[in-house]
């Protein structure tokens, strides 16, 4: 059961402090919507996290029930980012490239079957990822979240590109994966559509 805590996070991008003194803390269970203008560095903050960009100040943890895990250890096993950019090659198939990246996720083939049917990708896995419609794609980029199983999901906007009916199925696996302990952090515009507090990114565009 893996707990998230942030504490005095502050990110600069360039020449300006993006937020200062951010603290917060996720539980098992728990989803946080992170809303704010466009600019004031959602997006930014996830990357942080996901250690892909140096915060300026502030620490970054996780623990497993009360015990304090390697960071980066922590990243590479137990967290997924999603975000704008899926890292698809788009010549490629679709089943291709959710192999490959449940493969680099440390899962096996096992769960890529499942996944494809939760995300209703069966008919789309032999297209080439270029020639998928922007929710299809997206759909194909959330299917690693259950293909290869990991406590922490930091979504960027996950359901931007999605329709009435996707959004709602998303959201009913993201419920599941709240009830089995898992968190989840929401870059978003529009509410989630499961229960969630909110944590508030200050900046403007
Ligand atoms: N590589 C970069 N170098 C310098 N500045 C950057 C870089 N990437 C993003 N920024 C700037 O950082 C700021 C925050 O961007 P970020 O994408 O984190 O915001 P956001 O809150 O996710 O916005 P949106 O709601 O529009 O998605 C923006 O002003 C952006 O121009």
């Amino acid at each position: 059961m893996i707990r998230l805590t942030l504490e005095g996070v502050a990110v600069r991008r360039g020449e300006r402090r993006l937020f200062e003194d951010l603290n917060l803390s996720v539980r098992p269970g728990e989803a946080v919507a992170l809303t704010g203008a466009n600019g004031a560095g959602k997006s930014s903050l996830l990357r942080a996290i996901a250690g892909l960009l140096t915060p300026e100040a502030g620490r970054m943890r996780f623990d497993d029930n009360g015990q304090d895990l390697d960071l980066e250890v922590a990243r590479t096993r137990h967290l997924h980012l999603i975000g704008h950019q899926d890292g698809f090659r788009s010549g490629r198939t679709a089943r291709d490239e959710l192999a490959f990246q449940v493969g680099w996720c440390g899962g096996g083939p096992g769960g890529i079957d499942e996944a494809v049917r939760a995300l209703g990708l069966e008919g789309l896995m032999d297209l080439e990822v270029r020639r998928l419609s922007a929710g299809q794609r997206r759909r194909l980029a959330l299917a690693r979240l259950l293909a290869a199983p990991r406590s922490v999901w930091l979504l960027d906007e996950p359901l931007s590109p999605l329709d009435a009916r996707w959004r709602a199925e998303v959201g009913q696996l993201m419920q599941a994966h709240l009830a089995g302990g898992g968190i989840i952090l929401a870059a978003v515009h529009d509410p989630l559509p499961i229960p969630a507090r909110t944590c508030e990114i200050g900046g403007t565009a």
